[in-house]
C-alpha cells in the first residue's frame, strides 16, 4: 500500500483523502490542519490521524476533543507520498521539509510550477510523472482544458485555442470570499494564468485565455474555441468525447443549461459531496463552423476535478502503474466516477 498524507485537509485535501482511502491500492496515514474546527471533526470521524502545523498548539485540539496524532514532520517521515493542499503560496514552504526526509510531494494549482519543476494531468503526461520526486497538478480550470484540449489535438491538430473562464468567486463554505455583486476581470490583462498553465503541461499548444469572477460558489464555466488544423465534424468530436471517462457530456433532454441545474444532477446522482470530477460540456454547444472552427461551452467544478487528477498523479511518482489508462480506470472505478452521458 502507498502511504499517503494530506497536508491541509481543507476543500481539496478533504476529497483528496476520502479519493485515496476509497484505492486498493493507497491508505492515509495522517491529514493535517492548522486549527480546530468542523474540517479537523470530519478528519475524526474517518478515522484519519490528525496532525497540526505547530504543536504548540496541541491544547487548543485536545480542549475542543480532538486527539493529535503529532506534528506535521511527524506526519511527513510516516508517508511515502504527501499532497500538498494548504492554501495557495504556503504550500511552496513546505518543500524544505520534504527535501529533508527525502520524500514525494505533490502540490495543486495554488503553487507556481517551478514549485516542483514538473506540472500533471492524468491524459496528457502521465507517463511523464513515472517515478517524479515532485509533482504539481494544475489547477482546477487548467486540469479542464487539458483534458479537452489535448483530446481535440490528438485527433485533430489545434492550430490556436481561445478560451474564456467565467470563475466562481469562492467555494461554497468560503463566507469571507466575494464578490458579491460585480464582474471582476481577474485579471484584467490577456493573458489570464491558464494559457501558460496549459503549456506547462502541452508546451506545443498555442493558447489565449482570459478570465473573470462572478457572485456565485457552485462551479466554473468555460467558453473555448479550437481553431483546428485538420476539419472536424460535431459528431466525430462527440465521439471522441464520449469515449474519455472524464469528459462528461450533457445531453439536451435532462434540460441542463446552468451550473447549478448540473450541480444538483450530481448531487441526485449521489456522488459524494455532489462532486463532478469530470469536465460537463454541453453537447448542443459543441459547434464546428467552417470545417475547422470547434466551440463548446464546459462547466468545470472546481473543487471535484483535480482530485482524481491527484490519486493517478501519487500512482505514477510510486511507479504503480506504467500506463495512464490502467491508472485512471483504478481510479474511477474506486471513487465511482462514470462520466455523465
Ligand atoms: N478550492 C478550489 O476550488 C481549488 C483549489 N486548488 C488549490 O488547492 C490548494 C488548496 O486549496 P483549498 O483546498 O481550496 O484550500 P483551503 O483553504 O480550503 O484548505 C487549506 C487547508 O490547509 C490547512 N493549512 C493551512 N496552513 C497550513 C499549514 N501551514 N500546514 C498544514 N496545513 C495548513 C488549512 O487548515 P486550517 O483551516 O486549520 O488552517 C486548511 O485545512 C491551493 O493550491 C489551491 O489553489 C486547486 C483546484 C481547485
Ligand atoms: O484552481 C482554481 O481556479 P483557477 O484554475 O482559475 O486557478 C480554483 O478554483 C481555486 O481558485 P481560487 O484561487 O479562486 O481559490
Amino acid at each position: 500500500m502507498i502511504k499517503v498524507a494530506v497536508n491541509g485537509y481543507g476543500t481539496i485535501g478533504k476529497r483528496v483523502a476520502d479519493a485515496v482511502a476509497a484505492q486498493p491500492d493507497m491508505e492515509i496515514i495522517g491529514v493535517s490542519k492548522t486549527k480546530p474546527g468542523a474540517e479537523a471533526f470530519v478528519a475524526k470521524q474517518r478515522g484519519y490521524p490528525l496532525y497540526i502545523a505547530d504543536i504548540t498548539k496541541k491544547e487548543n485540539f485536545e480542549k475542543a476533543g480532538i486527539q493529535v496524532a503529532g506534528s506535521v514532520a511527524d506526519m511527513i517521515q510516516k508517508a511515502d507520498i504527501i499532497v500538498d493542499a494548504t492554501p495557495g503560496g504556503v504550500g511552496e514552504g513546505n518543500r524544505v521539509l520534504y527535501e529533508k526526509y527525502g520524500k514525494k510531494a505533490i502540490w495543486q494549482g495554488g503553487e507556481d510550477h517551478e514549485v516542483a519543476g514538473f506540472s500533471f494531468n492524468s491524459s496528457c503526461n502521465y507517463t511523464e510523472a513515472i517515478g517524479k520526486q515532485f509533482a504539481r497538478v494544475v489547477s482546477c480550470n487548467t486540469t479542464g482544458l487539458c483534458r479537452i484540449i489535448n483530446l481535440i489535438d490528438s485527433a485533430f491538430g489545434v492550430k490556436k485555442v481561445r478560451a474564456t473562464m467565467v470563475r466562481r468567486g469562492g467555494d461554497p463554505g468560503d463566507v469571507k470570499r466575494g464578490p458579491i455583486d460585480a464582474i471582476v476581470l481577474n485579471p484584467v490583462t490577456i493573458p489570464s494564468h491558464h494559457g501558460p498553465d496549459v503549456q506547462s503541461v502541452l508546451p506545443n499548444i498555442n493558447i489565449v485565455t482570459s478570465a473573470m469572477i462572478v457572485p456565485t460558489t457552485l462551479m466554473h464555466m468555460h467558453f473555448l474555441n479550437m481553431e483546428l488544423k485538420n476539419p472536424a465534424t460535431k459528431e466525430q468530436v462527440i465521439e471522441l468525447i464520449k469515449a474519455h471517462s472524464r469528459l462528461g457530456l450533457i445531453e439536451k433532454s435532462t434540460g441542463i443549461t446552468s451550473t447549478a441545474e448540473l450541480k444538483e444532477y450530481a448531487c441526485d446522482l449521489l456522488r459524494p459531496r455532489g462532486d463532478l470530477w469530470e469536465n460537463g460540456i454541453f453537447k448542443e454547444s459543441i459547434s464546428v463552423l467552417e470545417g475547422t472552427d470547434l466551440y463548446l461551452f464546459q462547466a468545470i467544478h472546481q473543487e471535484a476535478d483535480v482530485v482524481v487528477e491527484t490519486v493517478d498523479c501519487i500512482r505514477a511518482m510510486a511507479g504503480r502503474c506504467q500506463t495512464a489508462s490502467e491508472s485512471i480506470a483504478i481510479t474511477n472505478k474506486a471513487v465511482g466516477l462514470t462520466a455523465i452521458r
